[in-house]
């Protein structure tokens, strides 16, 4: 019996094709990847299973996640912040048109997922609407997907000198808690709900519960934040975290933390959560009209047939790789979510340049220690290099330099002053090691330290550069002059 099986299996024959570098997973990180290769002479193939380019990122994370940030402050600004500003709006008459809403959001995915798409078409990068998976360490077979449209005819064989992993993360379930994104949802259900609910429970105060929360708060939900550390803002600095909340409660969001949810069940369209205090172990029941389970996510292997061939998986569930992107096996090599580092998309899409210029190459370089992380509530929070923590458990000597927002004259005629500019800096070399932002367009500001400490600038080297006057990104000038000596406006 398992002698005719394998004498079927290795006598079966595919459609072939052969590339120079094949891609699973068309991602930031695998497109990003394969557009490259296209440029650099390869050619390449990518294979994506979803339907659409663009991964989690442009499908159900950064890009739909920041159309329902940005218009939802835009809505609650006009209901809540025009007054001061001498404009006469009538409350009553401002109303949410939560399916159009909606549609906003699927329009801008489905204009930058075809987006990628014909960025293929140009670069001509040959795509493959399947699922890929690993039939030896030269060869990948793409599958047909079930009523996907465009999908493969039939099981393709690919035979490549160079494959690229690309294969991104999933949700992390919650043991015990059953996800049917309807009720009890992950960010993906919470971005695409049908109506606001009154109430709205999230497990992890990190960046989706943090980014999702405020949506849903601004849209009017009653939203209580459930995190199991004493901390919201997952890796923020400490004292940059302990503002954050202090504004986002300020805004109406409950927190509960160090808070354990013990179980969380759907009884028609409510869902009862019970949670224990983790220091006092005193129990606490609450109802909400959706829970949104918001507490990580895991590398995504499922089907790849990454075992076949032997690949290392880490307990984390992370492909196991060497500092040049390989496997065991040097023309295998994985990026993005799906191995170690953030998960963040900008990472991603660095990986994805890089490994393919060592493809060509022999060399190509991701510096880990100059990764921003953004979180874009309001004001934005965004960070790139240490955190006063992180210096403290290392015993590195730092000096900081902060600037607050209400000092600055651009905050002040927009009305947005809340938050500062933090500045960290080697206490002997005075050499940039770390700067947070909480404030207004921090997201955009923080590129300024990216340079800065990729470069290797000192606070005085910043503080000395001409900055634009009435600009927020004087902030950020002051707070390093505060670092090595004093600012002049505060
Ligand atoms: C709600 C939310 C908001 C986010 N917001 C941000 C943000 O603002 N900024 C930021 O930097 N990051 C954000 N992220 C994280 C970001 O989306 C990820 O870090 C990024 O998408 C990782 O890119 P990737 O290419 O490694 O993986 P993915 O984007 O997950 O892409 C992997 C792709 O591979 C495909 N695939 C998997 N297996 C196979 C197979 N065997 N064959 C074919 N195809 C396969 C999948 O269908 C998927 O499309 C957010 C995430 C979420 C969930
Ligand atoms: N703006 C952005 O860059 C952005 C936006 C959304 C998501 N992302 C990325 O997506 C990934 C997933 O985001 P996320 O918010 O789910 O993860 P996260 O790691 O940012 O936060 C998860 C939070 O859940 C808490 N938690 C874990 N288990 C818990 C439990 N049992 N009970 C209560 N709390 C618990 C953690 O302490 C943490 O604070 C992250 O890597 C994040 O960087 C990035």
């Amino acid at each position: 019996m398992l002698r005719s099986v394998f004498i079927k299996q290795s006598l079966r024959s595919y459609a072939t094709k052969s590339h120079d570098l094949v891609v699973i997973g068309g991602g930031p990180a695998g497109y990003v990847a394969a557009i490259k290769a296209a440029q650099l002479g390869f050619d390449t193939a990518c294979i994506e299973k979803r339907g659409k380019l663009g991964g989690t990122c442009l499908n159900v994370g950064c890009i739909p996640s920041k159309a329902l940030l940005n218009n939802s402050l835009l809505y609650h600004q006009i209901l809540t912040d025009t007054k001061n500003r001498g404009i006469d709006v009538d409350a009553s008459a401002v109303g949410l048109n939560f399916k159009n809403f909606m549609a906003a959001k699927e329009k801008v995915v489905n204009q930058l997922t075809g987006g990628v798409e014909m960025l293929f078409k140009k670069n001509k990068v040959t795509y493959y609407k399947g699922e890929g998976a690993f039939n030896s360490e030269n060869e990948v077979v793409v599958k047909p997907v079930e009523g996907l449209k465009g999908t493969v005819a039939e099981e393709t064989l690919l035979q490549a000198k160079n494959i690229l992993i690309a294969t991104g993360s999933e949700v992390s379930p919650f043991p015990g808690i059953t996800i049917d994104e309807e009720r009890i949802v992950s960010s993906t259900g919470c971005l695409s709900l049908t109506e606001v609910p009154k109430r709205l429970a999230i497990i992890g105060g990190g960046i989706i519960g943090l980014e999702m929360g405020s949506v849903y708060n601004r849209l009017g939900s009653k939203v209580t934040v459930m995190e199991y550390q004493p901390k919201i803002g997952a890796s923020m600095d400490d004292e940059v975290a302990t503002t954050t909340q202090k504004l986002l409660k300020k805004q109406g969001i409950d927190f509960k933390l160090q808070t354990k949810v013990m179980s969380a069940t759907r009884n028609g369209d409510i869902v009862n959560i019970e949670m224990e205090n983790a220091k006092t172990g005193a129990k606490e029941f609450i109802e909400a009209d959706v829970l949104l389970v918001a507490v990580g996510r895991r590398p995504y292997v499922q089907g790849l047939n990454a075992e076949k061939i032997g690949l290392e998986v880490d307990k984390k569930g992370r492909l196991v790789i060497d500092d040049k992107y390989n496997t065991k096996y040097p023309n295998i090599k994985v990026i993005g979510d799906v191995t170690f580092g953030p998960m963040l998309a900008h990472k991603a899409e660095e990986e994805g340049i890089a490994a393919v210029e060592i493809f060509k190459t022999g060399f190509g370089h991701v510096n880990y220690n100059n990764i921003p992380s953004v979180m874009y509530s309001h004001p934005e929070v965004a960070w790139v290099g240490k955190t006063e923590q992180e210096l403290k458990a290392d015993n590195i000597e730092y000096k900081v330099g902060k600037f607050p927002f209400i000092a600055n004259s651009r905050a002040k005629t927009n009305q947005d002053t809340d938050g500062f500019v933090k500045i960290i800096i080697d206490a002997k070399t005075e050499r940039l090691l770390g700067a947070h932002i909480i404030g207004p367009n921090a997201g955009e500001m923080i590129a300024e330290a990216g340079l800065a400490l990729e470069y290797g600038a000192s606070a005085e080297d910043i503080a000395r550069v001409c900055h634009a006057h009435p600009t927020l990104s004087e902030a950020f000038k002051e707070a390093n002059m505060d670092a090595f000596d004093k600012p002049i406006n505060f």
